[in-house]
């Protein structure tokens, strides 16, 4: 049933990806990568349903009067809560191996995307997955809280919670799950740092920094929030990134020139002009920012021009908060003692990345940040394969990859006694 669905999802990409543009905002072609994104979690889970095997243990008893053996199961029904920067692919990661493992799960998507999860939920359905298997609960944002979150995390027979979002909307639904002692796994925010060693591949850094940072306009858990570069290397570096992010066009998700999309609601915009204001406020400098057409203004859309702010510290609000927009803030460091220690002075634990060329760095720094997930000479570090997740205030858990099935699967130890 997961391959039939992946292959319905396939075979409705165009239609699954004009969706996510109308309700995220974000550029169709980037739609279009996160519906094939989204669909490799089912096909990924399915293959990996195939590989939940338990283990035989040898007996530890002298006349070998005992056989021991472990089998997986399901954890049992899961609540699933997902966030709007990614409505397919956040929802697809955490049910493909919800049911792969044999659990039912019902899905409440973010009230800014519930049409996507509704759109998964038709196809799931038009391959075979029943309806009481997969189910959709949307809600506003205060029934969110307060009826859905509350009312499924006090049922007893909900025995997982998997969620992706904010770190403090993580925290209380911690909170609740302890009363039924449920399984939890936790996607929270990010402060993503950048380190641009001065050996590194300048083009390379700036190519990989747009990447990171400009995806879905900003909006994104893993997006760099931090660039440190080595002093030596600022300037080129500065000057090359202004350069690049000439190129961005700013738009309409359905224009087929735009690469940067509008923030998800007025408030968004609000809050990333208010943080560079602060921080503006207390010293950095702007030192680039796009223009944004009177066409584009004036159709009305949430749009924030793509932004550098050079010479900024360690307390600044743009360094201390998850900036969720199109805004580069660059700080200059000289050694590499002193970039990890500022690199690691945060919270937060979910992305890092570093460029440079020495392989001894590659692993002094992969090995010393403290986060969960390390991109060397590159950003784009997603995907179905590798294990996504984070530590620290950044979450508990994995998902993608062989340890996202063992998420939603419990082991029972047999001991046979012969
Ligand atoms: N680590 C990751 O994999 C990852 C991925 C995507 C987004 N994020 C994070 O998500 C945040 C942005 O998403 P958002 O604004 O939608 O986050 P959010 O926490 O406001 O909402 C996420 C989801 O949780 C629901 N929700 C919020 N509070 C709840 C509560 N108390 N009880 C039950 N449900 C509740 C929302 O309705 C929504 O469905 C950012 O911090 C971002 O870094 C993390
Ligand atoms: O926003 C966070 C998830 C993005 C990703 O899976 O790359």
């Amino acid at each position: 049933m997961l391959t039939r669905w992946y292959t319905r999802i396939i075979e409705n990409s165009d239609d699954l990806a004009a969706i996510a543009t109308l309700e995220a905002g974000k550029p169709l072609r980037e739609a279009k990568g996160e519906v094939l994104y989204a669909a490799s979690f089912i096909q990924f889970f399915a293959h990996e349903a195939l590989r939940s095997t338990g283990d035989t243990i040898p007996s530890p008893h002298p006349q070998n009067k005992t056989r021991l053996w472990t089998v997986k199961q399901p954890v049992g029904p899961c609540a699933l809560i997902t966030p709007w920067n990614f409505p397919l692919a956040m929802a697809t990661r955490k049910i493909g191996p919800a049911l792969a493992a044999g659990n039912s799960c019902i899905l409440k998507p973010a009230p800014e995307t519930p049409l996507s999860a509704l759109a998964l939920k038709l196809l799931a359905n038009d391959a075979g997955i029943p309806n009481e298997a997969f189910q959709v609960l949307t809600a506003d944002r205060e029934n969110a809280k307060d009826i859905v979150g509350k009312e499924l995390m006090a049922d007893m027979r909900i025995r997982k919670v998997s969620f992706t979002g904010s770190t403090g909307a993580g925290i209380a639904l911690m909170e609740q799950a302890a009363k039924t002692v449920k399984r939890a796994s936790m996607e929270l925010g990010g402060n993503a740092p950048l380190i641009v060693f001065n050996d590194a591949d300048i083009d390379k850094a700036v190519e990989g920094c747009v990447g990171a940072k400009f995806r879905n306009a900003g909006q994104v858990c893993i997006a760099i929030n931090r660039v440190f570069v080595q002093s030596s290397v600022h300037d080129t570096f500065v000057n090359k990134l202004v350069a690049r992010m000439k190129s961005l066009r700013i738009g309409n998700g359905f224009d087929s020139n735009t690469t940067i999309g509008p923030l998800i609601t007025p408030l968004a915009v609000e809050r990333v002009q208010s943080i560079v204001n602060a921080t503006i406020a207390v010293g950095a400098q702007l030192t680039f920012q796009s223009t944004i057409s009177d066409a584009v203004r004036e159709s009305g859309g949430n749009f924030f021009p793509p932004t550098v702010l050079t010479n900024v510290t360690d307390s600044m609000p743009v360094f201390q908060s998850e900036i969720f927009g199109p805004v580069v803030a660059i700080s200059k460091f000289e050694t590499e003692e002193e970039v990890l220690s500022r690199a690691n002075n945060t919270p937060y634990g979910l992305a890092g990345y570093v460029y440079t060329r020495d392989v001894s760095r590659v692993h002094r720094v992969s090995e010393a940040l403290e986060v969960g997930m390390v991109g060397v000479n590159e950003t784009a570090i997603s995907n179905e394969l590798g294990p996504f997740g984070g530590v620290k205030l950044s979450g508990v858990g994995r998902e993608g990859s062989k340890d996202g099935i063992e998420e939603f699967l419990e082991t029972k130890y047999v001991s046979l006694g012969l």
